[in-house]
């Protein structure tokens, strides 16, 4: 894996996984609708829109592997705000990563894709989609289309259910949900490299107490958590705190994401 195309560059988890991956791959071919002018050694950018398929087209041609990151996140967009982006620009990854003979594509699927399931029993990777609003429903139609490339044209796909993604753990859903950067750049290395059987899903997610999630096909394909939660509270009292069960929010694993008119930065 010489040439690694990351969308969503500019982005929270783009912006963080940057430094990994140009640490682990000769050439990351970084992309964005929004400018990018800190390049490093190895990366190159190319700024466009993913719903154009011409523009995605061009910059999937000199690749051996894909990291779709590039969408919209937020609980409230409509379905008319995520068409664009989310459907339309996922569609474009995919038919352009197969015409362009590219067979490796790790796709970044959400937990809001089950965000509607409740957080008393966790969710594995056959959970059917629960998803919690018009992002998550996106989501869960990114995972179909990785999964419709793997079977009928080869590619190897694997839809990573990202949790929280950052340094630290900020208050109590996420000590369940959290996934260092580190830990994710390694589970998408697995998802570029070790070999895949069409399509599977993941759970990006740390070593978290009282995880959401079940990841046993993650640890057959090798991820092992290298952080723990528990050691990047932004405060301990965290670790005491108690969700507010009168609210759906505080009953299902999307938190704030389910509850109807949100504002339209509720966290991730
Ligand atoms: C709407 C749109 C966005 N982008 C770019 C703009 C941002 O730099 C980036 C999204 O970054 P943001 O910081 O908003 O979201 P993240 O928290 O990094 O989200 C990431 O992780 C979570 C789990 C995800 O579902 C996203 O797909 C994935 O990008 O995509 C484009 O390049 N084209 C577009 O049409």
């Amino acid at each position: 894996m010489k040439t690694v195309l990351l969308t969503g560059a500019a982005g929270i988890v783009g912006t963080a996984l940057r430094p990994l991956l140009a640490a682990r791959y000769p050439r990351v071919l970084l992309s964005d609708i929004a400018p990018v002018d800190d390049l490093r050694e190895g990366e190159t950018f190319e700024q466009g829109d993913i719903a154009n398929l011409e523009f995605v087209s061009r910059i999937t041609q000199e690749v051996d592997g894909v990291v779709h990151l590039a969408g919209m996140v937020g609980p409230s967009y409509t379905f008319d705000e995520v068409l664009g982006p989310n459907i339309v620009g996922t569609y474009n990854i995919f038919e352009a990563a197969r015409r362009n003979g590219v067979v490796r594509l790790v796709y970044a699927s959400s937990h809001h894709a089950v965000g509607f399931c409740s957080r008393d029993e966790p969710v594995d990777e056959i959970t059917p989609p629960r998803p919690d609003s018009w992002y998550g429903v996106s989501k869960v139609f990114g995972e179909s289309v990785g999964s419709y490339y793997a079977d009928k044209y080869g590619l190897e796909v694997m839809s990573i259910r990202i949790g929280f993604v950052g340094e630290e753990v900020v208050d109590e859903r996420r000590l369940h949900t959290w996934n260092s950067p580190r830990d994710l750049s390694d589970l998408i290395s697995i998802g570029l490299e070790e070999p895949i059987d069409g399509h599977v899903i993941v759970y990006g997610v740390s070593e978290c107490p009282d995880s959401f999630f079940r990841n046993d096909i993650a640890e057959k394909l090798g991820y092992r958590p290298k952080d723990k939660a528990v050691n990047h509270l932004t405060d301990p009292a965290i670790l005491e705190a108690r969700p507010d069960v009168s609210s759906i929010a505080g009953r299902v694993i999307g938190g704030p994401f389910a509850v109807d008119d949100n504002p339209r930065e509720t966290g991730r």
